[in-house]
Parts: C-alpha cells; sequence; structure tokens
C-alpha cells in the first residue's frame, strides 16, 4: 500500500534525504565513528551476518532506536552532518504520528477495540534503517536485502531517491514496486497478521539491485511494547496463530536469519 505523504511535511522530508544522503557520501573513516559493535545492533554497518562464508547482502545500513525517545543511544546518531540529529528527531516523530493514525484506522475497519490493537504499540517504540545500496555492474548476481517479512507491527518506507528495487511476493512471484513520489510505502510485518489473525498479510519483500545508480532509503519499523504476548485479537474469531511471548517472537524472528515467511509460518496452528 501506499500513502501518499500528507503526514509528513514536504520541507522536513527533503531535509531527511539530504541528511541520510549527505551520512552516505562520507568516507567510510566518517562512518566507522558509529560503527555497530560486535554482537551489536545500532550504527553503521550490516545486520543477519553469521558466518564468514556466507553471501552478504549488498548494502550498508545505519540502524537507530528512535523512540522511546528515552531509550536512544545517541552514541550511535551520526554527528555529522550536523543537522542529522535534530532532521531525524523531527521526522521520526512525525512518522509515529502517521503510524498511531493508520493503527486506528486499521482498527475501526476491522471492528476491533482501538485500545486492544493500539497497546500492543503503547508509546510508539520505532526504530530506523537507513539502507544504502551501492549499484552493482553484475546486479543479478547480488540482492541488497534477501527475501523477508518486517517482524514488526508496520513498516513506513521512504525513498530517498528515486531508485526503484523494492519487490514484493504475491502467488510465487515476485512483483516491483514503483514509489510514487512524496509517498510512503505502508508494510504490513508480522506482528499484525498475528493480531489481526491473518485478515492483514504480513508481506514477503525484497530489495533488488540497480547496475548504475545507488539506491537509498529509510525504513521506520513501529514494533511491540514489550513486555506483551502476542496472539490474535479475541474479536476475531476462532485463532489462527500461537499466543507467543514478545521477547521470544522477537528472539524467534533474528534467529530464523531473513528466510522469506517461514518464522511466521512457523507460529500458525
Ligand atoms: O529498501 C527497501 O526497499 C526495503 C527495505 C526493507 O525491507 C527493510 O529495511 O526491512
Ligand atoms: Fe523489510
Amino acid at each position: 500500500m501506499q500513502l501518499v505523504n500528507h503526514g509528513v511535511d514536504g520541507g522536513l522530508s527533503r531535509q531527511i534525504k539530504a541528511d541520510v544522503s549527505e551520512f552516505f557520501s562520507l568516507p567510510l573513516e566518517e562512518k566507522s565513528a558509529v560503527a555497530i559493535p560486535p554482537n551489536g545492533m545500532q550504527g553503521f554497518g550490516h545486520h543477519f551476518v553469521f558466518s564468514k562464508e556466507q553471501k552478504l547482502d549488498w548494502v550498508d545500513l545505519l540502524f537507530l532506536a528512535t523512540r522511546p525517545v528515552e531509550e536512544r543511544s545517541l552514541d550511535f546518531w551520526p554527528k555529522k552532518p550536523p543537522t542529522f540529529r535534530d532532521t531525524l528527531d523531527k521526522y521520526t516523530a512525525e512518522l509515529a504520528n502517521v503510524a498511531e493514525q493508520l493503527f486506528r484506522f486499521m482498527a475501526e475497519d476491522l471492528g476491533v477495540d482501538h485500545d486492544a490493537l493500539l497497546g500492543t504499540f503503547k508509546g510508539l517504540p520505532q526504530c530506523v534503517r537507513i539502507n544504502y545500496y551501492p549499484p552493482c555492474r553484475q546486479a543479478d548476481k547480488v540482492l541488497g536485502l534477501s527475501p523477508h517479512t518486517d517482524g514488526v507491527g508496520m513498516t513506513l518506507l521512504l525513498h530517498v531517491n528515486d531508485v526503484q528495487g523494492l519487490q514484493i511476493r504475491k502467488g510465487g512471484e515476485w512483483f516491483s514496486v514503483q514509489a510514487l513520489p512524496g509517498a510512503l510505502v505502508v508494510n504490513i510485518g508480522d506482528v499484525l497478521e498475528i493480531l489481526t489473525n491473518g485478515k492483514y498479510k504480513s508481506i514477503e519483500h525484497r530489495a533488488v539491485i540497480n547496475p548504475e545508480k545507488e539506491r537509498i532509503t529509510i525504513a521506520a519499523f513501529h514494533s511491540l511494547h514489550l513486555p506483551c504476548t502476542i496472539g490474535p485479537l479475541q474479536e476475531l474469531g476462532n485463532p489462527h496463530y500461537k499466543a507467543i511471548d514478545g521477547f521470544e517472537f522477537t528472539k524467534g524472528y533474528f534467529a530464523a536469519k531473513l528466510e522469506g515467511r517461514r518464522y511466521l509460518e512457523s507460529l500458525k496452528l
């Protein structure tokens, strides 16, 4: 689903695009000032690295926890460009508002109690994964991001430049998503699929690489308020998914190493 971006001020959206592009254009030594530490998650580097032999995804990323605000680790927030921190703070606050509105509309659409749905996302916990996909002449030999579903409630994706690369899987086939200018792509994640008892489907997706042009995107993940138990909302009939502790779910998601819908399918009854 693409949402024309009324929720985010145009100037702010331009500013975040400029700051993010500037960060990735810095020399490696400068970006490494916020490198992900061994066994860490936040900062600049790579995720889902399990062995020296594996083929890596063709992407550099900057991953930051942005909400709740008091849990930010500012050490990993770049100081260059100097406007970066302030812009990211404002941009992510706006996106949290958009996410909250969408959760409300979804509750309405499903005819469920707002609190039952919104309670799972209380305080709107949020992380951003800023993806920089370098071009690759042999683009068909690499993947920017392996097929996966997002292990969260909902992702709001902004294209920083106009290079296409996102694909979604439907009926076993891959379809390219053409980003509309000024729009956010809204991706349903695993947690919403479980909560809605499968009425909303977590979309399997991947990112492909352009042979000539770099591609930059900002994924803002809206995730669980922990601790909690995730299970289908009672109003939605016989449950089709097991109820699972939120921490267990997150551990299982990362252990499943980006293998399409495999982990989510394992939670079906
Ligand atoms: O860059 C994209 O198009 C997809 C990003 C994505 O799926 C993610 O960061 O989880
Ligand atoms: Fe994703």
